[in-house]
């Protein structure tokens, strides 16, 4: 595990996938396993919970240190609340949408967040091809978020490589999540500077 974060030292924050087999069908671990990595990252950690019962779990993520959480909005019972509870603890909050969710409901609420993640694949799963549909979604909160002088990020996850992150980057999104892209490439750290200087040129 420390080489694999050692290879990402250059990342603003470690995204960890947490997958329950029941939001998403796929499964990897919990707050245990977080919590060793948040003992061994030299990198804040950026949770994505992918899980039923968001209102449970969240606040002991970041309990646990985590500088964001992110919850999805299909999962969550009572969103906002669970917002303010993780800021209460001290994380950012976020909160995620999937590629067929609407974020209008999220308009009138942008500023109970601090980031809000567009899903760019179904979740589940890394090596995915991103699907440019999600794209006007994107725009339309970019737009709402700025028509409302909201500071929230937007936050784009799946698929995003070298040929994705650039319309990613030109529809709104400030903030990007590269698995394959990364750590596909035999150097992580010149990936990430790639990612971000292509991601900087095409941010407005
Ligand atoms: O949360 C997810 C998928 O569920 C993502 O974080 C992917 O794991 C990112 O991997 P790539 O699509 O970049 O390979």
């Amino acid at each position: 595990m420390q080489t694999e974060l050692a290879r990402i030292a250059g990342a603003d924050f470690v995204h960890v996938d947490v997958m329950d087999n029941h939001f998403v069908p796929n499964l990897t671990f919990g707050p245990q396993m977080v919590g060793r990595i948040q003992e061994t990252s030299p990198v804040p950690l950026d949770v994505h919970l992918m899980i039923d019962d968001p209102d449970r779990w969240a606040p002991e993520y970041a309990e646990l240190g985590a500088a964001s959480v992110t919850f999805h909005l299909e999962a969550a019972a009572s969103p906002v609340a669970l917002a303010r509870r993780l800021r209460s603890i001290g994380a950012r909050a976020g909160v995620a949408v999937k590629p067929a969710t609407p974020v209008e409901n999220l308009f009138d609420v942008l500023n109970e967040f601090d980031q809000i993640l567009v899903m760019t694949v179904e979740p589940g799963f890394g090596g995915q091809s991103f699907l440019p549909e999600t794209m006007p979604k994107l725009r339309t909160l970019a737009d709402e978020a700025k028509r409302r002088g909201s500071s929230v990020w937007l936050q784009v996850d799946g698929g995003i490589g070298e040929s994705t992150i650039a319309q990613a980057a030109e529809a709104g999104a400030d903030t990007f999540v590269a698995g394959s892209a990364v750590f596909g490439a035999d150097d992580p750290d010149r990936a990430i500077q790639t990612l971000r200087s292509t991601a900087s040129r095409h941010t407005h």
